[in-house]
């Protein structure tokens, strides 16, 4: 079992220990659409992931994220392109165990017990973590002797978590882990995820919930319509939308409110209104030198308002595309 790893480890060698984690390149993947065509669901993504890096893969419905990771994973291929994990094919570094999934779905046995579960994938792997550590990491050893079939959906979640833990992979890649789960039962597992983050394990992880990109990830990549439209410190890709909101009091009419620089639009709430703008600073500063507002507080964009703007930015441009395509097709 040891000679397989330095095989890996060897045929890794030459792209140095600096080497990132995962590099796609130019990557495009498609499906038939069911009427003759074809969807591109990954659409020319190119993206590298660092050893140790935490990143969220953020995209509405279809946006091409599981279509990515499945590719990482060597589940599926791409049409164009290529992927690597640590220099070498997903597949080879998925055998290798240095690659560890939790899939949206995985086929998990209802009359297994948890730990007969554990036992029996670790049976598989020719070299894994000790059953009893894997279990304490991913919390289950107090549901230990219960049957798969009457645990939560976030305790499976945890299950799976503990089989993806076992080969004690170098990249930790989750799809939508936390889906069915309850709030508290999404901050118990993202502690965990926490935890073998600070061990230096690389972490991407596609969600649905906003919070957790904001809470976890250092950076988001954010798809739609299996493009890159956002990608950087996810502090950074708040900031993206350029939008802030600042709040002052005043008692001003509406003509006063119109003259106003840098203002998206704006909110009236007794004495207090709110202006989304493009330039915080230059509106704060009007504002103080030349109103009579004061009290005043200015709030960056959340990432959700920021999420919302670059989506809908990205359907708009989708869609001016599609109508110069068919302005194109019919003249
Ligand atoms: N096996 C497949 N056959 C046909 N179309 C597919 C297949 N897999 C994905 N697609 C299509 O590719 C696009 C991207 O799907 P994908 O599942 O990658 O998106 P996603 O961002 O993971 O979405 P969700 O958040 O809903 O899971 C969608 O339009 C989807 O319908």
């Amino acid at each position: 079992m040891k000679t397989q790893r330095t095989d890996i480890n060897t045929q890794r060698e030459p792209d140095g220990v600096n080497a990132p984690a995962i590099t796609v390149r130019d990557v495009v993947r498609s499906f038939p659409d069911g009427e003759g065509g074809r969807i591109r669901a990954v659409d020319g993504v190119s993206l590298s992931f660092d050893r140790g890096e935490v990143t969220a893969i953020l995209g509405p419905n279809g946006a091409g994220k599981t279509t990515l990771i499945d590719m990482i994973l060597g589940l599926n291929h791409p049409e164009s392109g290529s992927i690597e994990v640590f220099g070498t094919t997903p597949k080879r570094a998925a055998q290798g165990g240095r690659v560890g999934a939790l899939l949206q779905t995985g086929g998990l046995l209802p009359d297994l017990t948890v730990k007969e579960t554990v036992q029996i994938i670790a049976a598989l792997h020719k070299d894994h973590l000790p059953v009893a550590e894997v279990m304490e990491t991913a919390g289950i050893t107090g549901i230990a002797s219960r049957t798969v079939g009457k645990c939560s959906g976030g305790q499976q979640q945890r299950l799976r978590f503990a089989l993806a833990m076992l080969p004690k992979p170098e990249i930790i890649i989750l799809d939508e882990p936390t889906a069915g789960m309850d709030v508290a039962a999404r901050h118990e597992f993202w502690d965990r995820m926490a935890e073998t983050a600070a061990t230096g394990t690389t972490i991407l992880f596609a969600t649905h919930y906003l919070e957790e990109a904001e809470q976890f990830a250092r950076r988001t990549v954010l798809m739609h319509s299996g493009s890159v439209i956002a990608d950087g410190p996810t502090e950074q890709v708040r900031q993206q939308a350029g939008a802030a909101h600042v709040t002052v009091t005043w008692a001003a009419c509406s003509a006063e409110i119109n003259q106003l620089p840098h203002v998206i639009d704006h909110e009236v709430r007794g004495s207090t209104i709110t202006f989304r703008t493009d330039d915080a600073d230059a509106l704060a500063r009007h504002l103080l030198t030349q109103t009579e507002a004061h009290g005043i507080t200015v709030r960056p964009a959340s990432l959700e308002e920021a999420f919302m703007q670059l989506t809908s930015h990205a359907a708009t441009a989708d869609r001016g595309a599609a109508t110069a395509e068919t302005e194109g097709v019919t003249r």
